[in-house]
């Protein structure tokens, strides 16, 4: 029998950094006898991701609670002679088969089942353009390149949830972990005070054919649900499970406790939970989940006399009732190939399995469009939202006045200018892109008085009027091989 014991730190927060990208290269070429050529300056790279990919020999979160921060390496900026900089590496991190993964404030970004399956934690940086791949017909000689942008970086909740196809559940000291010691080669710790089991234990049962997994979760007491004891932190472990089995202390019964009243109980506790895993993540309402009760203790004399009286009652319930004792390993088979057949049961009406999948964490989706609204704090302000004029903001070296003119024109192209002034905008009122401020200029939009020459052209560059073929090819060229999206922007430009 083919067995592992688990005991895992279940719930991580854990901080990812991504890699920024390398800044792209101003560069003029040069060579004997022709001292100022074309411009010559290569994109940056690319930032590395960071990556969560599930991995089969990873079964806790643990190195997580160790090491709580993770970032990739930043990509190279590019260099002079077309040279582009390097891209930063993937950092791919482990992580157990049923880890969810969650955003601060609890909403659940991505459900990681099945091995290989990657997510992208935080995306790196895109590289900066370099002036070669800048250059067009408007703009022969670019005095500036694009910066890198920033990795992302954030906080992320990793759970685990056990991905097993039975979760038992009882009072603590109902002998849930005396079961799965004796199902499974599991060994869990067993003893006789209530929340013995702190973490989730998983072993793996063959009955016959079929191979199962059952966890054993720590007790549960009234008022789990709403967080008494170790309440929800456990209860979320059994989202995922085919088969829900009570396990049920016949032979120590407290005052007002019997097992029906247990069952009831827990059954409380159950229907008040709410799932965090939707549907289509394989979460079911817990109340659609088939069920089994274990009568549990039976070589206790007292206990079997009592199983006798309720037995009936929780047949009642429409729920098949197994009597065990896990100390004399009585009616052991009987239960494990009941829960194999239920097992079964689900898994045929299941969908086929997916194969590893790519998780794209949802981000905001650029629609190619911006807002432009009166800013409500400040007068006669205005505040510009989008992806691509906040992007371009960002890769903008606004010491560099060409570079903020080559802004002002993708703004001006984009509509932003118009929107602006259509809003009620005037020369001198503040707009906010990002994290930039500046008083607008509808001539110089970007607010900076007199570019020196020609918009797009430096002056110590020498050039005939007419772009060369060649030449524009060698700009297209150098543009397709950065892999960003501001690439294609800048071919729609020619
Ligand atoms: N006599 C008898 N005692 C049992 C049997 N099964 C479990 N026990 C005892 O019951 C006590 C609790 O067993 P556990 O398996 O730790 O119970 P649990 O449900 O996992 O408890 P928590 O982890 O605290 O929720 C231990 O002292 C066990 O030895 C049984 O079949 N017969
Ligand atoms: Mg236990």
């Amino acid at each position: 029998m083919e067995a592992f014991v688990s005991r895992f730190v279940d719930r991580v927060t854990i901080h990812v950094a991504a890699g920024d990208g390398g800044h792209g290269c101003a560069s003029v070429h040069r060579e004997k006898f022709k001292p100022l050529g074309g411009p010559d300056g290569g994109n940056g790279g690319k930032g590395g991701d960071v990556q969560l990919v599930v991995d089969p020999n990873v079964h806790t979160l643990l190195d997580f609670h160790y090491r709580p921060n993770a970032s990739a390496s930043n990509g190279k900026p590019g260099k002079g002679g077309m040279r582009n900089g390097a891209q930063g590496e993937d950092l791919v991190l482990p992580v157990p088969d049923g880890t969810v993964v969650l955003s601060p404030d609890g909403e659940v970004l991505a459900d990681l089942v099945g091995v290989g399956t990657t997510f992208v934690a935080a995306a790196g940086g895109r590289g900066g353009l370099g002036n070669a791949a800048l250059a067009s017909k408007a703009r022969k000689a670019p005095g500036f390149a694009l910066l890198g942008e920033p990795g992302e970086q954030l906080e992320l909740v990793l759970e685990l949830k056990s991905v097993a196809d039975v979760g038992l559940v009882g009072f603590p000291s109902a002998g849930k972990s005396s079961l799965i010691s004796v199902l499974s080669a599991a060994r869990p710790k067993i003893a006789d005070y209530p929340f013995t089991t702190l973490v989730p234990n998983l072993g793996v049962v063959t009955a016959g054919e079929t191979v199962f997994t059952v966890a054993d979760v720590p007790g549960l007491i009234p008022g789990a649900s709403e967080g008494r004891g170790l309440g929800l932190d456990f209860l979320r472990h059994i989202e995922r499970c085919a088969v829900l089995v009570h396990v049920v202390d016949c032979a120590t019964l407290e005052p007002g406790r019997d097992p029906l009243s247990d069952v009831d109980a827990l059954e409380h506790e159950l229907a008040q939970y709410t799932p965090a895993l939707k549907a289509e993540q394989g979460g079911v309402d817990l109340a659609e989940r088939p069920r089994m009760v274990v009568l549990n203790k039976m070589d206790v004399p007292e206990a079997r006399e009592l199983a006798e009286l309720v037995r009936a009652d929780v047949e009642a319930r429409g729920w098949p009732v197994f009597e065990v004792s896990t100390a004399s390993r009585d009616g052991l088979r009987e239960l494990s190939f009941a829960m194999a057949a239920e097992v079964e049961r689900y898994r045929a009406q299941l969908p086929p399995p997916e194969p590893a999948r790519v998780v794209v964490r949802p981000t905001a989706v650029d629609d190619g469009g911006f807002t432009v609204e009166p800013d409500p704090e400040v007068e006669d302000a205005y505040v510009v939202r989008g992806e691509k004029p906040e992007r371009w903001v960002r890769q903008t070296d606004f010491n560099n006045s060409e570079a903020v003119g080559f802004l002002a024109d993708r703004l001006a192209k984009l509509g932003v200018e118009d929107a602006l002034a259509k809003q009620g905008a005037e020369p001198g009122s503040q707009v906010t892109i990002g994290s930039m401020t500046f008083d607008w200029e509808p001539s110089t939009p970007a607010g900076v008085a007199g570019v020196l020459g020609r918009r797009g052209t430096d002056l110590r560059i020498e050039h005939d009027d007419r772009v060369s073929a060649s030449e524009r090819k060698a700009a297209k060229k150098a543009r397709r091989s950065s892999l960003d999206e501001s690439g294609r922007f800048l071919e729609d430009q020619d």
